[in-house]
């Protein structure tokens, strides 16, 4: 696995977001991205998923430029390559917990219920498969997206604040879930986030500003 970002430059409308933004992930590296509200980390890890646009530079995963991928194309390296952990869980409510893990193998045509259960049982939701996400704790859910991210065996993690709007104690968990299973799959990961403590288990840290990604050496 490789992503390549190149000088990357994203504005909305006549406001910039950042620019000169370049990166280099490796296979199993894991990467934190820090930076002040606003400033566009959440826009950069949608950018790395082909998820959002940008105006200049480029995004290559395993090579591939996203730029020139259509639509579909952009779906299927996503459903192959990646999985992403969003800011706001996006587990869908209607579905248990099990069926939400499962649907990223359905897409891609291999259900696999033990896979799902294995998954389940090594984030520490075993025996929960059959609940709906409304009866479960926000730290449950948060650990189900994870499940769900990683159950297809991606080469690339993208997680955006997993921790957020966790006690520490259960951000530490599902930090452990994270880092376990990235390197327990050889995965790399991108991590945003605010967290100093989820920041610090990172190999490398990176400091995102308008002007590109600093490094970020000491996350106090
Ligand atoms: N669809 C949009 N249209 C216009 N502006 C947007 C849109 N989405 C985000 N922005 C703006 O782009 C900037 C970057 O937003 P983004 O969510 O990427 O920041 P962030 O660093 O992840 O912030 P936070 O740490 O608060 O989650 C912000 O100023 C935001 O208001």
């Amino acid at each position: 696995m490789s992503l390549i970002i190149q000088n990357l430059s994203k504005h909305y409308g006549s406001v910039p977001v950042f620019r000169n933004v370049s990166l280099h992930v490796q296979t199993g590296e894991f990467v934190a991205i820090v930076g002040e509200s606003g400033v566009g980390k959440s826009t950069l890890l949608n950018c790395m998923a082909g998820l959002d646009s940008w105006d200049s530079g480029s995004v290559l995963l395993d090579g591939l430029d996203l730029s020139t991928q259509s639509d579909d194309q952009l779906a299927r390296l996503r459903r192959e390559k990646t999985g992403f952990v969003f800011q706001a869980f996006h587990v869908l409510p209607h579905l248990s917990v099990s069926q939400n893990v499962a649907l990223p193998l359905m897409l891609l045509g291999q259900l696999d219920e033990a896979r799902v259960q294995t998954m389940l049982t090594e984030v520490g939701l075993e025996g929960l498969g059959e609940r709906l996400p409304q009866q479960l704790s926000g730290g449950q859910l948060q650990r189900v997206a994870i499940a769900r991210a990683l159950v297809h065996r991606p080469m690339l993690l993208l997680a955006d604040e997993p921790t957020g709007n966790l006690d520490p104690r259960t951000a530490e968990r599902v930090m452990d879930a994270l880092v376990s299973q990235t390197r327990a799959h050889g995965a790399a990961m991108v991590l945003v986030t605010h967290s100093v403590a989820a920041a610090a288990r990172a190999d490398r840290r990176l400091l995102l500003t308008a002007d590109g990604l600093l490094d970020h050496a000491d996350p106090a």
